[in-house]
């Protein structure tokens, strides 16, 4: 059996021409979707993420910004920034770019962005509101998982959904919207005594761990739905070295799996998608009047 390929890029590419119209249709209203984005250093796959959030918006007819400040930027240089761009009308959505440089406390810094201007929901006032079952902005890359799911039809009621990685910003988040989804569902991390034996039990399994095709097929339940957020360069002396790849080793996992995202064209197009939802939906509440 060889598994159903999740496509994130083709539904990414179709929810964008539908944010295409919903923008228009805002922008007949005087309000065109704005989104900041704010990079800190000249770290290069950080560049390139950054200009693809920037394209994403252009496409879709949102107005965007890239602020880009140098490596040695104090963290009290950076705050006014976000002060100038929660003050800011034309701009509905902020985004800083992480990692951050190791001299600015990046925690700090998420909780001075607006929490109605919070598009990748990192704010503690937004995982809060997550956390209680009342999601305000749900974070960019677990709501593109649970879109994919959505549109290949994977029922999650009473399913054991098993999710590597613990992050803020996607362990974490992935774990409660599976839970309010109906899944079982076990977290499992660095410290995990046989994550094996976890992986092999899981109808969904999730891995964002961030190590190069770390979860191979013989840890995966025969049928499984497999779902892959790493993005990792392969290391010198594999096959197809400097290409993308996921955390999952998609050739022995494909055939094991019943679904399976791939890597590039899964959950990364997703992320992307999912932060014009959020900044369409920022923009959608200003008109509104619906404050936070
Ligand atoms: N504040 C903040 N918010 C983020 O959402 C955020 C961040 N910081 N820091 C870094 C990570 C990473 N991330 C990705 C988004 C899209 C792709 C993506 O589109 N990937 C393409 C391939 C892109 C390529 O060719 O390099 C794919 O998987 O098909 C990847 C990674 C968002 N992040």
């Amino acid at each position: 059996m060889t598994a159903k390929i999740l496509d994130g890029a083709a539904l990414a590419q179709e929810l964008r021409s539908e944010f295409k119209l919903r923008a228009e249709a805002l922008a007949a209203q005087g309000v065109r979707p704005g989104l900041a984005v704010v990079l800190v250093g000249e770290d290069p796959a950080s560049q390139v993420y950054v200009r693809n959030k920037v394209n994403a918006c252009a496409q879709a007819g949102f107005h965007s910004e890239k602020i880009v400040l140098p490596p040695d930027t104090t963290a009290a240089a950076l705050l006014e920034r976000i002060a100038a761009l929660n003050a800011d009308p034309a701009i509905h959505g902020i985004l800083v770019q992480l990692p951050l440089p190791k001299h600015i406390d990046a925690d700090a810094v998420l909780e001075a962005i607006l929490p109605e201007k919070d598009v990748d929901g990192f704010h503690a006032e937004n995982i809060g509101a997550l956390t209680q079952g009342n999601p305000r902005f749900v974070p960019c890359t677990p709501q593109g998982v649970m879109e994919l799911l959505e549109k290949g039809c994977i029922s999650l009621k009473g399913q054991e959904a098993v999710v590597i990685g613990r992050s803020n910003i996607v362990g974490k988040p992935m774990a409660l919207l599976l839970l309010a989804a109906g899944a079982t569902v076990t977290i499992c991390h660095s410290q995990t005594r046989d994550l094996a034996f976890h992986t092999r039990r899981a109808d969904i399994l999730v891995a964002a761990i961030g190590r190069p095709r770390f979860v191979t097929g013989d840890m995966i339940k025969p049928g499984a739905v497999v779902i892959d957020v790493g993005i990792n360069r392969v290391p010198e002396g594999q096959p197809d070295a400097g290409k993308l790849c996921g955390d999952v080793d998609f050739a022995s996992a494909k055939e094991v799996a019943s679904a399976i995202t791939p890597v590039p064209g899964g959950v990364g197009p997703m992320t992307i998608a999912m932060l014009l939802a959020n900044t369409l939906l920022a923009a959608e509440r200003v008109l509104n009047g619906q404050h936070c």
